[in-house]
């Protein structure tokens, strides 16, 4: 549950909208059921159901888009009515809603939304005593529903921002250890769900270490930057590189039997031969392969790949090692 709070922002704000609803109008309404004003009461406590309504249905089912935009639609219908009803004391209730309602769906949404909502406080006309009042009103909600918007706006940009750096990796812009994690758990639960058929290939350069000490990092840099543009040139685009760490990369492969894994590896070794180069002469990769196994767990996974991968370079390196072969191929 606070790992979905944590991670899906609008959520978050559909919870926080919600539970700040229940505790900020419950008093009001029992005050106004109690004054008699049974109209406000009723009108309270069905903005009240219908928000947690919409959260509810944000946490079932994760359709935050949806449940965003009805909440910001209810907040701020319900502010209006209130104004409308109680006058004066109910148009306060508008600003937060004009607020929230940028966080709560899409910009031009919220801009419509709020609009709409001054305007038919504005028509309605009564909760206002003056003019000046009423022009106020409308002043002050446009400045805060423009502060809200620039607000919303730079901050989904920096989640944007921060997003793709928590997952790409800087140096060669592949994805990170962290989005495979994601991406092999949805590759397996996929799989059990579909029959599509995965391979995971875990690929290491040989003698790096000896790169970067005769040739300088910047060199051992540049290798992975273009051996990861030459692998990403001979996959399909349905196949996700990640860096796993160092000089060691993770290949997810979808829809591929045993024959067409055996030919793009072949394919890849055979790139890699021709073109990846070091001033110091060739590189060359080991490779440790598994396809998917039924109701294997994505840690057995790639610890099967990565047992073949120990086998490629326990038996020379620039070997290409199926983690259910017995017997070791050598290179192309
Ligand atoms: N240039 C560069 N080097 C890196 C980077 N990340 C890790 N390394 C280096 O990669 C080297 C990996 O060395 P080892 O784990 O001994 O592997 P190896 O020399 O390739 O040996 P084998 O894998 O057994 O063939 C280390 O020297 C790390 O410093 C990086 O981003 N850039």
């Amino acid at each position: 549950m606070f790992y979905r709070l944590k991670t899906d922002f609008r959520l978050s704000i559909i919870t926080l909208l919600a539970i700040s609803a229940i505790l900020g109008i419950t008093p009001f309404a029992v005050m106004r059921f109690l004054q008699g004003n049974l109209l406000a009461g009723i009108v309270d406590l069905t903005i009240m159901l219908a928000i947690t309504a919409g959260m509810l249905y944000a946490w079932i089912t994760g359709d935050t888009a949806r449940s965003g935009l009805a909440m910001a639609i209810m907040a701020c219908g319900g502010a209006v009515t209130v104004g409308a009803i109680v006058g004066e004391p109910g148009l306060f209730w508008l600003y937060p809603c004009l607020v929230t309602s940028f966080f709560l769906t899409e910009s031009r949404y919220a801009i419509f939304i709020n609009l709409a909502a001054v305007i038919a406080l504005m028509v309605h006309g009564v909760a206002f005593s003056s003019a000046v009042q009423m022009w106020s009103f409308a002043a002050t909600a446009v400045v805060v529903s423009c502060c809200a918007y620039v607000f919303a706006h730079r901050n989904e940009n920096q989640r944007e921002r921060l997003e793709h750096l928590a997952t790409i990796d800087p140096l060669t812009g592949v994805k990170n250890r962290r989005s495979m994690d994601q991406e092999l758990s949805m590759a397996v639960a996929s799989a059990s769900r579909t029959g599509v058929s995965y391979a995971l290939v875990l690929l290491d350069i040989d003698y790096f270490k000896k790169i970067n000490d005769e040739h300088g990092h910047n060199v051992g840099d540049d290798v992975l930057v273009e051996m990861v543009a030459l692998i990403e040139q001979n996959i399909r685009k349905s196949d996700q590189l990640f860096r796993f760490g160092g000089e060691e990369f993770v290949l997810l492969m979808s829809g591929v039997d045993e024959t067409g894994l055996r030919a793009v590896m072949h394919n890849l070794q055979h790139i890699m031969h021709k073109f990846l180069r070091h001033p110091g002469g060739q590189v060359t990769a080991s490779f440790g392969v598994a396809l998917l196994r039924a109701g294997e767990t994505p840690d057995d996974w790639l610890l099967r790949a990565d047992e073949a991968l120990y086998k490629a370079k326990d038996s020379g390196r620039d070997r290409i090692v199926y983690a259910d072969d017995t017997v070791v191929s050598g290179s192309a």
